[in-house]
């Protein structure tokens, strides 16, 4: 399969690349920085290009110069604040407008680097902002020209807009969504109803304070009584001058989260609230004026894939989302563990604790998937964005159908995967950093919260999985019967190989025959074909033995779908990115590493499947398990010495990625020390000293009231 994102030249040279990216300050890490085996701007106009850096500086630059922005040092805001300095961040992203329409045709990567920039500062601002411009606008977007007016309103933020779909008892079963629009034929408007407080509008984005319209997911009713399934429709929950909660209409936030606190989540009932009839967001179904259902779908099933499609942007952006949180972690672990210094083979010389195998093991795999998942998060938004040019030209082809189901099938699997590996290496990070990974002002406790919901909202990881592990087991028929198939973007294609691919065993004999991904990429391949003959064969029995599809299919995840899209997954993301790694035409100077971080990728994430491997007889003997440990070994000692300039070449500036223990200097203490002392009253006593020096307790007082 080819790679979607072409390689770049590197262009220019060093000149232009110290213009685009200015040394780092001089200091603890400079030793770890000379030690890399390669330039890391050079790396960084490689992946990205000149032109999304200088983006990048644009963005970066504008949200460090402007007050709205400014952090202050051991500020506590509360919850209130939160969402309002939120609010005024987002009306400055209006007023940058840091993309023209034109920048967005031009290179569609521009849009996911914007969400990547704002969201490294704060992903609450940067929620706030693209549920409203990308999630809401996207939708209203996608429905009929009726609609260029409220398009306008968006855009120039008029009206502000959140996307209602999950309600209080349901959020995974769209299905079961139980708020309904019933057409009225005499008034010609739909009537919002929540049939009871179970069916509010729960967990909604921007819906708790301040947004004044919804794209609120309801079943239709016709006037002869029909429920013609899931639709979206354009609802004001607020009055857009006072906002204030418009008729029938109740509406509040639904308190305080574990994180992204500066977004107002909340919640909505309607309570035979009338909308006209042109608000139905005609993009699967319409209604006449006599109150007649027309859609351009024949198929139910295939109408309803339509209804959620726009489901599927989010969770490309979340892939992307959960990759930034873990560069941002790696960022602040790497380069602390490069400067803080325990123990030493003597008394007088401690050693920086990245050089413990230890610390190696814990880190540089995440490393190595911060990079795969990165390349393979913007390939997949580029696959994205031809898809979603065939929506706009309304193709029709069966290549536009199957694309659609591939991306589906990708998109959900890689948001649990994404999420997963970002949540696990934010925890790792923290670890990695002792006790000054767990003081807040050193930022992995945000970033850990921030990224948790990742794992839950468009659609919770482990019940997404299932969509991946449905659609590989549809090729089982062409499997079984030799029937050729193919899939647009080829990520199924190896599967037309299965019975040869079953057949195969682990080939390598040593350590350094498995230093290269493409050993790891043929145990994946014959996992998968595994996994499925595995998970097909389940399913089989589950049903001869006189369970229901819904019983069989719930018998066959553990072990089997679940790992079976777990593992094509991982297959997929080190197939691209091996593929990558590999290209002749990547610089010589970087190939070295890449390829490195691609075996380490793929050895790391397949140890993890090693006890199938075995069951399956893939591998046997000792041997197998322990090359392939001592190689993960041999690669992250092989990487130690680049891990600093590996995440200098992705990490924001100081003051976007905040944390002082990361700052690009290295210069630990001094950094925590400013941090601490700029704090609020720190050196000040308690308000409340007087309790303890002159209200004291008369012991046992209280022991008689037990
Ligand atoms: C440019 C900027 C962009 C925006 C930037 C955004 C930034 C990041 C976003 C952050 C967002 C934060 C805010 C959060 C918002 C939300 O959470 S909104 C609510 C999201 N809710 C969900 O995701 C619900 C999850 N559930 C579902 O999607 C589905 O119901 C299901 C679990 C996937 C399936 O349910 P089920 O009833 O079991 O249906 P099936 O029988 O499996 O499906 C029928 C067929 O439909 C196909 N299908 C389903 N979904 C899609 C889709 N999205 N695209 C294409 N096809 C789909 C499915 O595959 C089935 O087809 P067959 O297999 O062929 O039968
Ligand atoms: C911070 C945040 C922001 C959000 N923003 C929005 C928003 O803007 N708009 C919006 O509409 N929604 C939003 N949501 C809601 C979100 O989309 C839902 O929470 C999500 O889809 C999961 O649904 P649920 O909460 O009902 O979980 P449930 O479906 O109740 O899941 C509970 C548990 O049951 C398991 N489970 C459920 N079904 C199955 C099954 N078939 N097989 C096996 N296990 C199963 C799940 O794995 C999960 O562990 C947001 C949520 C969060 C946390």
């Amino acid at each position: 399969m080819a790679p979607t994102l072409s390689v770049k030249e590197t262009t220019g040279n060093q000149s232009s690349w110290n213009t685009l990216l200015p040394d780092f300050p001089k200091g603890p890490l400079s030793k770890y920085r000379k030690k890399a085996s390669f330039n890391w701007k050079e790396m960084a106009v490689f992946l990205d290009g000149e032109d999304i850096i200088r983006l990048k500086n644009r963005i970066f630059s504008a949200l460090e110069n402007d007050p709205f922005f400014a952090r202050h040092a051991g500020e506590e805001l509360s919850r209130e604040k939160y969402q309002e300095l939120t609010f005024l961040r987002c009306k400055r992203l209006f007023e940058y407008d840091f993309l023209t329409q034109q920048e967005i045709i031009e290179n569609p990567l521009k849009i996911l680097n914007l969400v990547i920039c704002i969201g490294m500062y704060d992903w609450s601002p940067c929620l706030q902002f693209f549920l409203h411009c990308g999630v809401f606008g996207g939708t209203v977007l996608s429905a009929s020209k009726r609609f260029a007016d409220f398009v306008k309103k968006i855009y120039n933020m008029e009206i502000f807009g959140c996307f209602a779909l999950t309600e209080l008892s349901h959020g995974t079963n769209t299905k079961g969504i139980r708020t309904t629009a019933t057409f009225d034929h005499n008034t010609q408007e739909f009537i919002i109803n929540s049939p009871d407080f179970e069916a509010a509008k729960f967990w909604v984005g921007n819906m708790g304070k301040h947004a004044t319209h919804a794209v609120v997911y309801a079943q239709l009713y016709t006037p002869d009584g029909q429920c013609q399934g899931l639709h979206s429709f354009l609802v004001q929950i607020r009055d857009t001058k006072t906002l204030l909660p418009m008729p029938g209409v109740m509406v509040g936030d639904i308190g305080k989260k574990i994180g992204q606190n500066g977004l107002d989540n909340g919640f909505a009932m309607f309570h035979n609230v009338r909308i006209p009839k042109e608000n139905i967001l005609n993009i699967t179904g319409d209604v006449s004026p006599e109150g007649k259902y027309s859609s351009s779908f024949t198929d139910v099933k295939d109408r309803f894939s339509a209804a959620l499609g726009s489901l599927s942007t989010g969770r490309i952006l979340i892939t992307a989302v959960s990759a930034t949180n873990l560069k941002l972690a790696l960022s602040i672990a790497i380069r602390f563990s490069a400067t803080r210094r325990q123990f030493g083979p003597t008394d007088e010389e401690e050693i920086p604790v990245i050089e413990y195998q230890t610390q190696q093991w814990r880190l540089l795999p995440y490393l190595a998937a911060a990079y795969a998942l990165d390349y393979f998060s913007k390939s997949l938004f580029e696959n994205f964005v031809e898809f979603y040019a065939g929506l706009l030209t309304k193709q029709k082809s069966q290549r536009q159908a199957d694309l659609g189901r591939e991306i589906h099938a990708l998109s959900t699997a890689s948001k649990p995967l994404s999420s997963w590996t970002a949540q696990q290496a934010a925890q790792e990070c923290r670890e990695a950093c002792g006790g000054h990974g767990y003081l807040a002002m050193n930022r992995l406790g945000e970033i850990r919260n921030d990224n948790d919901p990742n794992c839950t909202y468009e659609g919770d990881n482990n019940v997404l999985l299932q969509q991946t592990s449905n659609y590989l087991m549809s090729w089982m028929n062409c499997i079984r019967n030799k029937v050729p198939f193919e899939s647009p973007l080829g990520t199924i294609n190896f599967l037309q190989d299965y019975h040869h691919i079953i057949g195969w065993k682990f080939k390598a004999n040593s350590v350094d025959d498995c230093m290269d991904s493409s050993v790891p990429l043929a145990a994946y391949k014959w996992l998968v074909c595994y996994l499925l003959r595995e998970s097909d064969l389940k399913l089989r029995k589950e049903k001869q033995s006189g369970h229901s599809d819904f019983e069989a299919k719930n018998n066959c995840q553990v072990y089997y779908c679940r790992s079976l899209a777990i593992a094509f997954v991982e297959q997929t993301v080190l197939q691209r990115y091996h593929d990558y790694t590999h290209d002749p035409d990547i610089p010589s100077t970087l190939q070295p590493v890449l390829k490195n971080l691609s075996a380490l990728y793929g050895l790391w994430s397949l140890s993890k499947h090693l006890a199938v491997l075995y069951q399956g007889g893939y591998v046997s003997g000792e041997q197998v398990g322990r090359f392939i440990q001592n190689a993960i070994l041999e690669l992250c000692s092989r990487l130690k010495d680049d891990a600093v300039a590996l995440v200098d070449v992705f990490a924001p500036p100081d003051f976007i990625l905040n944390s002082p223990i990361g700052k690009a200097s290295g210069e630990l203490y001094k950094n925590m020390w400013a941090e601490i002392l700029q704090g609020n009253k720190v050196l000040n006593r308690p308000s409340w000293w007087a309790e303890f020096c002159i209200n004291k307790p008369v012991t046992g007082r209280l022991s008689s009231r037990l």
